[in-house]
């Protein structure tokens, strides 16, 4: 087997691009270090021995990391430094020349931008495909149509039958990896036909090389990462859930994490008392200019659609990238997404923009989530009698969109795309105050500020592949569905609570008065698979 490259990021330099006072060893080091999985050089300004020169001096960089190094378009110098492979442009030396000069066991990519392209180096026996470019950049002369994301996607669905790889070029950075990832998802097959994004720019023109390589590698393997490319984790008992939550519910009190809140005006005094009262410090606040600064404390963001203020939409696609970059949980809570279009398309920006952890909503917004009109929405509220198939609506979406969705109702349904469980704690009064929803969030986000702080002060180990944060998040998660609903039971059978007005004060005080043992004696938890 000749290709055993990981091309998930695939660095392309660019020594014109360098920052001032950063050497190209110095930056090609540091982004080696950040997560850059292969490196191609290419030179098209110098001569042939300058060009050998830095092919050299990168190989001896590459070779001390154990990275593989592909040479652009010169056949002579990959031969001349024994480089892993070559990259060859449509306008190259052809593909079958460079195949006989090379050894076998040296591989070669081909740059496509057409699907007719595609097919062809596929058929030559092309090793790789660049395809691009995405998006218009400064770092090459574009004379071929720009494919955006859509593009991409159409002629990833042509090799969809080829066990060709593939990455995706061309103005690729932080900013829109997510979006470019999940814009090809959505209109193409799946991820699984694509094994990586090709960077130049924002890493060798960053000062921060390293930086900027473990973010674009955190991102790009969160988004590529399919759940069905992965091996399912190994299964767990009702019992030890129930004990990963109930200690991640004492860990919300031990760390008293800042849980940042984009809520509805509705209900964001509420939720701000709830979250005091579960011991979580919250934070409520849209405005753009300081989602970034707020990003750095250890915590989560809770994103609620609820009011959908035209100038909220801006702070919550900020918050929600800010908070991926800082490897925080995004809980999101699509408050009466299936109401309307505006709240439809605004979902969607966000969740190109940024990966969520969590998805919590009820039947309805689910429903709209999913695509499904089998449940609706009456604005805010779901209406009818809730899905005939609960588990499967919430393991698909879960799927779909890489993170845990929760599905709240007199059951709540869980699913982290492997599991599915269901908690049947809660009382009748709390779906009868309104935003009791929206502090399921704020209590779910707690949960998830609690075991990433944790697991940040722990330093646990590095975040596995395709995950964005730290810590037992789906332990956190039922830590604060549990908390919530257990509370409400107890506050709902208190004599003094005569109904929804005396129900809410009662509930927020009984919040502060729940217990990791309340909570392990109480627990109507079952994981179903
Ligand atoms: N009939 C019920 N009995 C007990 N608990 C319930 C019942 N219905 C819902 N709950 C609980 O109430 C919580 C809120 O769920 P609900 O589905 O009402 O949210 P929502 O519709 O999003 O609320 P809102 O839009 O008012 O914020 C859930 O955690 C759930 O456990
Ligand atoms: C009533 C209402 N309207 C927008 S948000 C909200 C709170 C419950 O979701």
């Amino acid at each position: 087997m000749r290709f055993d490259i990981d091309l998930r990021l695939y660095l392309v330099t660019g020594r014109e691009l360098l920052p001032p006072g950063k050497s190209y060893e110095e930056s090609l080091e540091e982004a080696i270090k950040g997560g850059v999985t292969v490196v191609q050089v290419r030179e098209k300004k110098c001569d042939t021995g300058e060009f050998l020169d830095i092919a050299q001096r990168s190989k001896a960089i590459c070779d001390r990391h154990n990275i593989p190094l592909i040479i652009n378009d010169r056949v002579d110098v990959a031969l001349a430094v024994g480089a892993h492979g070559v990259h060859l442009g449509q306008t190259d030396m052809p593909f079958a020349v460079a195949r006989k000069l090379l050894p076998p066991n040296v591989i070669i990519g081909i740059s496509v931008n057409t699907v007719e392209e595609a097919l062809k180096a596929c058929e030559d026996g092309a090793d790789y495909l660049g395809i691009g470019a995405v998006y218009a950049t400064s770092t090459k002369d574009l004379t071929k149509p720009i494919l955006g994301p859509r593009g991409a996607a159409r002629i990833l669905t042509a090799l969809e039958s080829k066990s060709i790889k593939t990455v995706v070029i061309g103005g690729i950075k932080r900013t829109n990896v997510l979006r470019t990832l999940h814009g090809i998802r959505s209109s193409g097959p799946s991820l699984r036909g694509l094994d990586g994004v090709a960077v130049v720019s924002d890493i060798v023109a960053s000062t921060t090389p390293f930086d900027a390589s473990k973010q674009l590698y955190n991102l790009t393997s969160a988004a590529l990462t399919s759940f069905s490319a992965r091996s399912a984790p190994t299964p767990f008992s009702t019992e030890a859930l129930l004990q990963r939550a109930v200690a991640a519910f004492a860990l919300i009190r031990k760390h008293g994490p800042l849980v940042h809140q984009i809520t509805n005006t509705v209900v964001q005094n509420q939720s701000a008392n709830a979250t005091l009262a579960l011991g979580a410090s919250p934070i409520m606040s849209a405005n753009p200019r300081e989602v970034e600064d707020l990003s750095k404390f250890p915590g989560a963001l809770l994103v609620n659609i609820g009011t959908l203020a035209e100038e909220d939409t801006a702070g919550m696609i900020a918050a929600g990238f800010h908070a991926n970059q800082h490897g925080k949980p995004v809980i999101l809570d699509p408050v009466g997404v299936g109401a309307t279009a505006h709240r439809r398309q605004t979902c969607d920006k966000l969740l190109n923009v940024w990966q969520a952890t969590c998805i919590k909503g009820n039947p309805g917004e689910i429903g709209a989530l999913y695509g499904s009109d089998e449940v609706l929405a009456r604005g805010v509220d779901s209406v009818g009698a809730g899905f005939a198939d609960p588990a499967s609506i919430v393991k698909n979406l879960a799927r779909r969109e890489k993170c845990v969705v929760v599905m709240t109702g007199p059951t709540d349904w869980i699913s982290d795309g492997f599991s599915v469980l269901r908690i049947d704690n809660g009382h009748p009064l709390l779906p009868n105050i309104t935003g009791s929803g929206c502090m399921v969030g704020s209590a779910i986000a707690c949960g998830c500020a609690a075991v990433s702080a944790s697991a940040e002060q722990a330093r646990d180990k590095d975040v596995e592949d395709g995950q964005l944060v730290r810590g037992d998040i789906l332990a956190g998660i039922v830590a604060g569905l549990l908390a919530i609903t257990i509370a409400s039971e107890v506050a709902g059978g208190r004599a003094d609570v005569k109904g929804t007005g005396t129900f809410l004060p009662a509930l927020i005080d009984e919040l502060a008065n729940i217990t990791p043992e309340i909570i392990a004696q109480k627990a109507k938890l079952n994981v179903l698979s």
